[in-house]
């Protein structure tokens, strides 16, 4: 592609017949006719490194109006650089999947993209989705497969190929997260949005946003601008916040689908818990349907109305939709049950790492517990430290018996990251490692207790300091119960 076509004849000056190549916020990623986006970060100062990118051969710069760019490059100047090379570099990766949709909130994103992605499936269409989980996709013999990104919202180059490249593979229909950090960095646009959906909102990510009202303000963002103009909003109507979100998007003119207890399209008029799932009583279009969901928990129940919503949103008829719940797989690490012990207590991994999502795990599991709800947990380190106390009090408060463990601690003191916790927590247990608590949570269950291992669901390696060792709960849950 000529630089004259990708940003403007006019834009592109002299260097309108240039060939584009490829797209880089990361100098070191430069090559001869790379467009590189040069952002002020929270670490470094991307503008440092323009000389480095021009030298590598970069064609154009999108950069600040005050960034100096050497002369015979062309700068992009735009006051918003990191919006400005989304649009650009989306220009360049075209074309994506013809149906396009994120999610945002605190907590059920990784759940619902994937949820959605089944749904789509169920109705024949070639989904995918993009998360936490990384980049998931269905093998020929029909089964998931994810490819790990790192993060949750990859950085915007990545972003924009992983998603030319689900097109390449003849993926119809992909569904993403917008983190908040994503939101707020433009790591996540440029591409059309048909559908964008809200699940909640609570504590989580205050080192990074300082307020909770800037946490929200950055969400908002999906529904404000990033959406597509005759787009539709998903919206989880019982959090405190939903209304605000409605406001935005009826502001955008988008069509709503509300689900929820206080939901329209979908309304949930009673969830009763079996031993395995729940069943579910649906109002939608003025008749209620029953829906025996495969998943425990109110917030599972949640995730699954709103991936509902995204699925009506984007055409599903409300029977194959309401169908589709009844033959959901579980997500990985959310609530997924990774043995029996000997004494017949189950034994639960769930990806809680936020006081509001520690409380749901623990109130999806207390309907099925005869005898104690046995809790082990910890806290990231190197991210929001006011939810420790808050999740100490937490497990304290609504647990039988809570083991303080570590979680990532990265860069920080492990003892101080638990003590934190400990403060909040009286009667807790404090055992470090993260092995040797899980034992003794297993070892301690009996019959009718049920033990959660709450932090890290998914993950497979523990970080500390900058390395990762190989640490997986379901499978320490598993060796400990041996
Ligand atoms: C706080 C945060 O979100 N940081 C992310 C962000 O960093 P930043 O923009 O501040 O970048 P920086 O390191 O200061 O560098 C500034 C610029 O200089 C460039 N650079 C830097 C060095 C160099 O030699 N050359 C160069 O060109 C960088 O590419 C960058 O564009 O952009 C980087 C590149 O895309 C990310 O790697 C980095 O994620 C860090 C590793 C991270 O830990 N992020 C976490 C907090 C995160 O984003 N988490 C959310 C989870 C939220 C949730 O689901 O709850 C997520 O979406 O995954
Ligand atoms: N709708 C919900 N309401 C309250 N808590 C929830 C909800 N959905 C999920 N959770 C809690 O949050 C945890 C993480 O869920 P999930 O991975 O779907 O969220 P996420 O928004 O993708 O998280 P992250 O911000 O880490 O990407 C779950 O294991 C559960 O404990
Ligand atoms: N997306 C979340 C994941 C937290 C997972 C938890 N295990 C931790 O390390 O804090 C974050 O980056 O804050
Ligand atoms: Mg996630």
């Amino acid at each position: 592609m000529k630089l004259g076509a990708l940003i403007g004849v006019d834009a592109a000056g002299e260097q309108a017949e240039a060939t584009v190549t490829g797209c880089a916020i990361d100098h070191r990623k430069v090559a001869p006719g790379t467009v590189f986006g040069a952002f002020r970060g929270l670490a470094r100062n991307g503008e440092d490194y323009i000389a480095g990118a021009v030298e590598a051969g970069a064609v154009a710069v999108v950069a600040r109006p005050e960034a100096s760019v050497p002369a015979g490059v062309v700068h992009i100047a735009d006051a918003e650089p990191r919006r400005a090379f989304a649009r650009i570099a989306a220009k360049f990766f075209a074309p994506f999947p013809g149906t396009t949709v994120a999610v945002t909130g605190t907590n059920g994103k990784t759940s619902t993209v994937e949820m959605v992605r089944q749904l789509w499936r169920m109705q024949g269409h070639h989904a995918a989705s993009i998360g936490t989980l990384g980049v998931t996709t269905t093998d020929s013999e029909g089964r998931a497969q994810a490819v790990s990104t790192g993060l949750t919202t990859p950085d915007i180059v990545t972003f924009l190929s992983n998603m030319a490249g689900l097109r390449r593979e003849g993926v119809t229909n992909a569904a993403f997260e917008a983190s908040s950090h994503g939101l707020a960095q433009f790591r996540t646009e440029g591409l059309p949005v048909k559908v964008v959906g809200f699940t909640n909102l609570s504590r989580d990510h205050l080192d990074y946003h300082g307020t909770m009202e800037a946490y929200l303000e950055a969400k908002l963002r999906l529904f404000s601008e990033v959406v597509d103009r005759d787009g539709s909003a998903v919206i989880w109507a019982d959090d405190p916040v939903s209304a605000r979100v409605m406001d935005i998007a009826r502001e955008r003119g988008l069509k709503l689908f509300t689900v929820g207890t206080k939901g329209e399209t979908l309304r949930l008029v009673e969830r009763t818990p079996t031993q395995l799932g729940q069943t579910l009583m649906i109002e939608a279009e003025s008749k209620v349907h029953k829906v025996n969901l495969p998943l425990i928990g109110a917030y599972q129940a949640a995730n699954a109305l709103v991936a509902a919503g995204f699925a009506l949103a984007t055409g599903g008829a409300l029977s194959d939709v309401l169908g589709g719940l009844s033959r959901l797989q579980p997500v990985r690490g959310r609530l997924e049950r990774a043995v029996i012990t000997a004494k017949g207590a189950p034994v639960y991994v769930d990806y809680a790492h936020t006081p509001d999502g520690l409380q749901a795990a623990i109130e999806a599991l207390k309907p099925h517990a005869k005898e104690r709800l046995i809790v082990v947990f910890g806290a990231g380190g190197d991210r929001d430290t006011g939810k420790r106390p808050e999740m100490g009090a937490i497990a304290a408060r609504m647990a039988d018996v809570a083991i303080v463990t570590d979680d990532n601690p990265r860069t920080e003191d492990p003892a101080t990251i638990r003590s934190a916790i400990m403060a909040a927590a009286p009667g807790a247990r404090e055992v470090g490692d993260r092995r040797t608590a899980i034992a003794a949570a297993v070892a301690e269950a009996g019959e009718g207790d049920v033990v959660l291992v709450a932090g890290k669901g998914h993950e497979t390696g523990q970080i500390v300091g900058d390395m990762v060792l190989p640490f997986d709960d379901v499978s320490v849950a598993r060796e400990v119960a041996a």
